[in-house]
């Protein structure tokens, strides 16, 4: 279901997703990341599995965050696993920084590691270091394993009377 803040859909297939995490891949090949990765769930695990096969990375832990939300905004970003430390030498990939609720927190937390994201909206983009594709604060981005193919009308038979 479209929350009432988006104004358009932009559907990511499988392929496309793993083509913009390679193009992440790319953009960090020159930096270090002596001690690993680590995955924001649930999102960023797919694009941190990918990303951690191009940059030949073996050790990967997970940030474990939930938000909930309240009248069709997101609410509060709640911490259900963290990471010991300051962050440093680590790379915390996320598939998407929204309004940067959860990367602020992140951020706060690990103030030392470099935060990639493969897609970034506006009101989040200025958190985060490394990120692919711009895409508008009113657009739903409708990730791969949030959907299904499935049948549609036919474009003629959606004609009004
Ligand atoms: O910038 P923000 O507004 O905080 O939004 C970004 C977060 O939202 C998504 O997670 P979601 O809340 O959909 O949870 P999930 O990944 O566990 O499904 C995404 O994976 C980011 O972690």
């Amino acid at each position: 279901m479209t929350e009432n803040r988006y104004q358009r859909t932009y559907p990511i297939s499988w392929d496309q997703l793993h083509r913009d995490a390679k193009a992440l891949s790319w953009r960090l090949l020159d930096k270090d990341f002596f001690n690993g990765i680590i995955a924001v769930t649930r999102g960023g695990l797919v694009p941190a599995a990918i990303i951690a096969r191009e940059l030949d990375i073996r050790l990967v832990d997970t940030i474990c965050v939930s938000s909930y939300d309240w009248k069709n905004q997101k609410g509060e970003v709640k911490l259900l696993k963290g990471i010991e430390g300051n962050g440093e030498g680590w790379l915390i990939i996320d598939d998407l920084v929204d309004t940067g609720r959860t990367a602020k927190l992140i951020r706060e937390l690990l103030p030392k590691a470099h935060f990639a994201s493969v897609y970034a909206k506006p009101a989040g983009r200025p958190l985060v270091d490394t990120f692919v594709t711009e895409v508008s604060q009113d657009t739903w981005i409708l990730f791969p394993w949030d959907t299904e193919s499935q049948f549609v009308q036919p474009i003629a038979g959606m004609r009004q009377g």
